[in-house]
């Protein structure tokens, strides 16, 4: 595996649904002046493309066959991440509610994870100045090596509310519905065989319920400054 030029840093940030990674890895990134990828953004691509392309998401051998087939390109600029699929704008259809209802179905086919690591090892790779990558399995398997691996969580009642906040006016959602819905996809990606959603060995925890997003921006910014002035 390649890596990314000796000075730049690379930082992993893992964690289940709605504990902040997106926003806190944007905001990172951005202060830092890294780039970002949101994996979870790719997962939620080759599952749109499985479902407008007539693949059963319930058919894990229909699924393999087709996971080398759509071209899935990230753009890293923290402060305007994209992601198209064949060419095509996918940053609106990847968060519906049938994308995110059987994204996990998806991700959990080794052929589909394999697809997408690569992907985003090269993007690391190429990422000159170094990176922030956020997922589920992105410190224990994708960048075992990376300088920082961080590891979020929150309690379900925190992540529920945040993630139905979010909802409200887009698609009709309540309380009950979003926390069972949650909880469904974080056990899904934490049992699956092949790189489940895990805290690698060498994280640090960062429990985020109590904690505002600025404070948890501000930690993370920190531990990042600490490794790159233990490295000079
Ligand atoms: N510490 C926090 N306190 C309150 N709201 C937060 C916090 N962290 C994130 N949020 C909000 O919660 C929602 C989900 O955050 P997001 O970064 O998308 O989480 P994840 O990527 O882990 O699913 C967003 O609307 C975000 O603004
Ligand atoms: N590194 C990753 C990132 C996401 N996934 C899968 C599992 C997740 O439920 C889905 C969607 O991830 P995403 O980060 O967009 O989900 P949330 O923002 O937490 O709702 O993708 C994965 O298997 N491995």
């Amino acid at each position: 595996m390649e890596t990314a030029a000796p000075s730049a840093v690379i930082v992993a940030i893992d964690g289940p649904s709605g504990t902040g990674k997106s926003s806190t890895s944007k905001a990172v990134a951005a202060k830092l002046g890294l780039r970002y990828l949101d994996t979870g953004a790719q997962y939620r691509a080759i599952t749109w493309w499985m479902i407008t392309n007539g693949v059963d998401t319930e058919d894990p051998h229909a699924i393999a066959v087709a996971a080398g087939k759509p071209a899935i390109v990230s753009g890293t600029d923290p402060c305007a991440p994209t992601i198209t699929v064949d060419g095509l704008d996918a940053s609106g259809p990847i968060r519906t509610k049938e994308v995110t209802s059987k994204v996990s179905a998806v991700s959990a086919v080794p052929e589909v994870r394999t697809r997408i690591t690569e992907l985003q090892r090269t993007i690391a790779a190429d990422a000159d100045g170094g990176i922030v990558v956020e997922g589920r399995d992105i410190g224990t398997t994708v960048l075992p090596d990376a300088d920082l691996k961080v590891f979020l969580t929150a309690s379900a009642e925190a992540r529920a509310a945040r993630r139905s906040g979010e909802l409200k006016g887009k698609e009709a959602t309540d309380l009950a519905a979003t926390k069972e819905a949650l909880i469904k996809r974080d056990a899904a990606d934490s049992g699956r065989k092949t790189s489940p959603l895990a805290k690698a060995g060498d994280a640090v925890e960062v429990d985020t319920t109590e904690l505002t997003l600025d404070q948890v921006i501000e930690c993370v910014v920190t531990l990042v400054e600490e490794k790159r002035a233990g490295r000079k």
